[in-house]
Formats: C-alpha cells, structure tokens, sequence
C-alpha cells in the first residue's frame, strides 16, 4: 500500500490548514489520484490493522439499498452511529442514491442492477456511471446531519459520490471520484470498499481484474490525527493480502459474509483515532 503511504506524505507535506465543518480543522489538499491494479493483491491498508468486517457490511448494506442501521448494529458495526436518528435512520444515503432512486415523476431507477446491464451487454459503453450525488435530497446546513435525516434529507452528502466502470481486454477498471476524504479513518475504508465492489462485478460478469482508480476532491488529514499519521509513516508497508469470492455467486445480490475471505493478511497493529462529526 504504497499508493495510500504516499498520499499521507504529500498531504503532510503540502497541505495547507483549513477549518471545517465539524470544528476539528484540518490540512489539506486539493485533487490528487491513487491507482491500484487489482490484480496485484488485495488493497488493504497494512501499516494499521483494518476492521475489514465493518468494511464488508457496511458495502452489502449499500447493495441491499438499506440506509437505516438497523442491519449494520446486528453486525456489530458501528462507523454510522454518531449520524443516525434514534430509530437509526440516516435519510436517502447511499443505498437509496444506488438502488432506488427517484425521478421527478416518481418513477425508480435501480442504478446497480442497470449498471450491470449494460456491462455485460454493452462493455464498450464510456457511460458506465453511477452517482450517489442528489441535489433533491442533500441536507440544509443549518441543521444536524440526525435532523437532516428525520425531516428525509441526507444526514452527510455522499462522499464517494461517482464512480464510473470500464472495460478493456475482458478486465474491468472502476474509477471513484471522491469529493471529501478523511485520509487517516473513512480512506482505507473508501479504498478497500470498491476495491470488493469491483472484483464482485467483475465475477457476475464474467470479466478478469483490471485497475481501481480513486481520485479525490478534499483530501484531508484531520488536525487530531496527525500524531496517528506519523505512527503509520514510521512502519514499512507488508505485502498485499488476497481477496477470494466464492466462484459459485454470479448474481451481484446473493453475496453474503460467508461468500467473502480474506487470506494472508499481514498488518501492524490497529492505531486508534477518534472521528469528527
Ligand atoms: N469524519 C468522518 N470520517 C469518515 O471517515 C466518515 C465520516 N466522518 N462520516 C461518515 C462515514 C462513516 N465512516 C467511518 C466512521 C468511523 C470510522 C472509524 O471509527 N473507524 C475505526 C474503527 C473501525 C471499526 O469500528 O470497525 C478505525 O480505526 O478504522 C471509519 C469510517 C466513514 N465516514
Ligand atoms: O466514506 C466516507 C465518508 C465520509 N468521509 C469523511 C470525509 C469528511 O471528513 C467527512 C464528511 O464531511 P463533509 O463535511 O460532508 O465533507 O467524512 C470519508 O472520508 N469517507
């Protein structure tokens, strides 16, 4: 995980201190771009031990279209506590933006399930797009992300808002366009989620592993996880871990838990540090 160590150095090293909506402050950059060839091994973080359970759970979530955390608490994942209402809603987030959204005249789109549609029909197509980013359902600044979420807004926009799939000599590539990054906590995340997303497509439609390229808007380090960030910077990086798939599932909405392993994976240990809402 050169890529990720690299993108922790330039942004110590070029960024600038910005303050932010949750108070904490930040340095940060902005644009930048990682890319990983998925071929290569498993991108997951090695220089801090990463939760990849709560990383799996939380993409079903995503592919059932669920957006309470309701499915994510009987999981014992908790990284969208701090947003929901108390009846763990967090309004039209991503699953409701990726299975169902809404037109204006009340009709659904199921992007995933189109998605897949035209990859295996149309493979060549350069609109291979899906987009979290609604301007009908973003959240009113002047109120809480749980307040946003009770009166049917979004509790946070989407920060993995586009991403957009492509085809070349039977692989499939996937690039993410993320406009906001908390670098040392959601990144590894971010990454190891599409990172699964894109092997998973690539099996239901029968196509070899190409490259994940992830491109950023504000990129940031959060001014209390700078002491963490050296940490990191301070350990060699292990080799990459391997991702299998049970090869049976061709049907992108069957995958469960049990369908899912990681094999191999060598990391240092886990460095705590606290997020800002
Ligand atoms: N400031 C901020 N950073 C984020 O990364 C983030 C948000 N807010 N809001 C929405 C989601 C929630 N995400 C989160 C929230 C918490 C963790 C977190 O605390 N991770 C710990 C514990 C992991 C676990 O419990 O499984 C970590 O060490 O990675 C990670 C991603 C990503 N997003
Ligand atoms: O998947 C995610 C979700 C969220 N984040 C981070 C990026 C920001 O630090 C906050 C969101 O705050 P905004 O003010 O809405 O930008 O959450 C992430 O890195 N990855």
């Amino acid at each position: 995980m050169k890529q990720y160590l690299d993108l922790l150095r330039h942004v110590k090293e070029h960024g600038t201190f910005k303050t932010d909506r949750t108070g904490t402050g930040t340095y940060s950059v902005f644009g930048y771009q990682m890319r990983f060839n998925l071929a290569e091994g498993f991108p997951l973080v090695t220089t801090k031990k990463c939760h990849l359970r709560s990383i799996i759970h939380e993409l079903l979530w995503f592919l059932k279209g669920d957006t309470n955390i309701g499915y994510l608490k009987e999981n014992g994942v908790r990284i969208w506590d701090e947003w929901a209402t108390e009846t763990g809603d967090l309004g039209p987030v991503y699953g409701k933006q990726w299975r169902s959204w809404e037109g204006p005249k009340g009709e659904v789109v199921d992007q995933i399930q189109w998605l897949l549609d035209e990859i295996r029909t149309n493979p060549d197509s350069r609109r291979l797009v899906i987009s979290a980013w609604n301007p009908t359902v973003l959240p009113d600044v002047k109120h809480s992300p749980k307040e946003n979420a009770a009166i049917g807004k979004q509790a946070l926009p989407p920060c993995h808002c586009l991403f957009q799939f492509y085809v070349l000599d039977g692989k499939l590539s996937c690039q993410l366009y993320q406009r906001s990054a908390d670098i040392f906590l959601g990144v590894p995340f971010n990454i190891a989620s599409y990172a699964l997303l894109t092997m998973m497509i690539a099996q239901v439609c029968n196509l070899e592993l190409g490259d994940f390229v992830h491109t950023f808007g504000d990129a940031h380090i959060y001014s209390n996880h700078l002491e963490q960030v050296d940490e990191q910077l301070s350990r060699e990086p292990l080799p990459l871990p391997t991702m299998k798939l049970n090869p049976m599932i061709k049907d992108l909405f069957e995958f469960t838990m049990d369908d899912i392993e990681l094999v191999d994976y060598q990391a240092h240990p886990h460095i705590k540090a606290a997020v800002s809402v």
